[in-house]
């Protein structure tokens, strides 16, 4: 089967984009991991495919498969990107789009200036829903908020314990902070705190480095895709773990290897968290899939 695709970023997390509006390509875990293949495919961190609404009062559906074929909730950059796509292919000339994602529905904004502005939802503290079970970790609170000794031991590496502050944006993140995050273990506990068994959906795990109140950097290695060039939900999930551990302002711009993310949040459970960052094409194209 040959199909159409087109290469896009957002701060560097790049992404295979499929046009499904009008006809599924009905395409299988092992073709998405094709596509994502950096030697055999396209190459990209996701694969993101634009649907019609599935109802009345939403513009799009647009679902995510992670680079090991996966299909996962929500991805921050790659909503920004979806954004950028269905305007540039002239599937809507709205500027303000709303669309419905595995957990639910986002709001979508094209600023003036050519970045895009997502209403990302309020975080999920509730850990059956992240889905968390903190069930014989040793916890202590910080600013009257959570944390969790995760007990890491992998081949070859000492035992180590990652403190990690928990929370889903719709999908899950184990957010810890570091000094610094150019010399932070994300490679070797990145994998490992991946795959703990207090996660049975697996997380994303992020490594912050407070600069100022406004300020952090952030590595994330992603669930399913490995450390990635940037996070949305990562830094998302990092600044509101910040803000409520005291750390951090309402509004903080998140520096990622791949580009400056703007996060904005109020501080209340119930409040959406807003966030604003670049989205860019690349090339398009089109590739033989096999059957797989
Ligand atoms: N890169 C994304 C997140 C993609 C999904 C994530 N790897 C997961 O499995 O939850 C983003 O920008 O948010």
């Amino acid at each position: 089967m040959r199909i159409r695709f087109t290469k896009m970023q957002g701060a560097g997390n790049d992404f295979v984009v499929l046009d499904e509006t009008r006809g599924l390509l009905g395409l299988s875990t092992a073709q998405y991991r094709f596509l994502a293949d950096r030697h055999f495919g396209v190459g990209a961190d996701q694969i993101l495919s634009v649907r019609p609404a599935p109802r009345a009062g939403l513009d799009f559906e647009y679902v995510i498969h992670n680079a090991d074929g996966g299909e996962v909730e929500h991805c921050g950059n790659g909503a920004r990107c979806f954004v950028r796509y269905v305007r540039d292919k002239g599937l809507t000339d709205k500027t303000a789009v709303r669309v419905k994602v595995q957990q639910g529905e986002i709001e979508l904004r094209m600023n003036p200036d050519g970045r895009v502005t997502v209403n990302m939802g309020a975080p999920v503290f509730d850990w059956d829903r992240v889905p968390f079970n903190p069930i014989g970790l040793v916890s202590d609170q910080v600013n009257g908020w959570p944390v969790f000794d995760l007990v890491l031991g992998g081949q070859g590496m000492a035992p180590a314990i990652a403190r990690v502050a928990v929370v889903s944006m719709g999908n899950p993140h184990a957010v810890q902070r570091v000094e610094n995050v150019d010399t932070a273990p994300v490679l070797t506990q990145g994998p490992l705190i991946e795959n703990h068994p207090a996660f049975p959906r697996r997380v994303n795990a992020g490594f912050m480095q407070i600069v100022s109140r406004s300020q952090i950097r952030l590595r994330v290695f992603e669930r399913g895709a490995g450390e990635t060039l940037a996070c949305g939900t990562g830094a998302c999930a990092a600044v509101v773990a910040g803000i409520r551990q005291g750390w951090l302002d309402s509004c903080v711009d998140v520096q990622t290897h791949g580009g400056v993310l703007t996060i904005e949040w109020a501080g209340q459970a119930d409040n959406p968290v807003m966030m604003t960052g670049p989205a860019t094409p690349v090339f398009d194209g089109e590739i033989d899939i096999p059957e797989l």
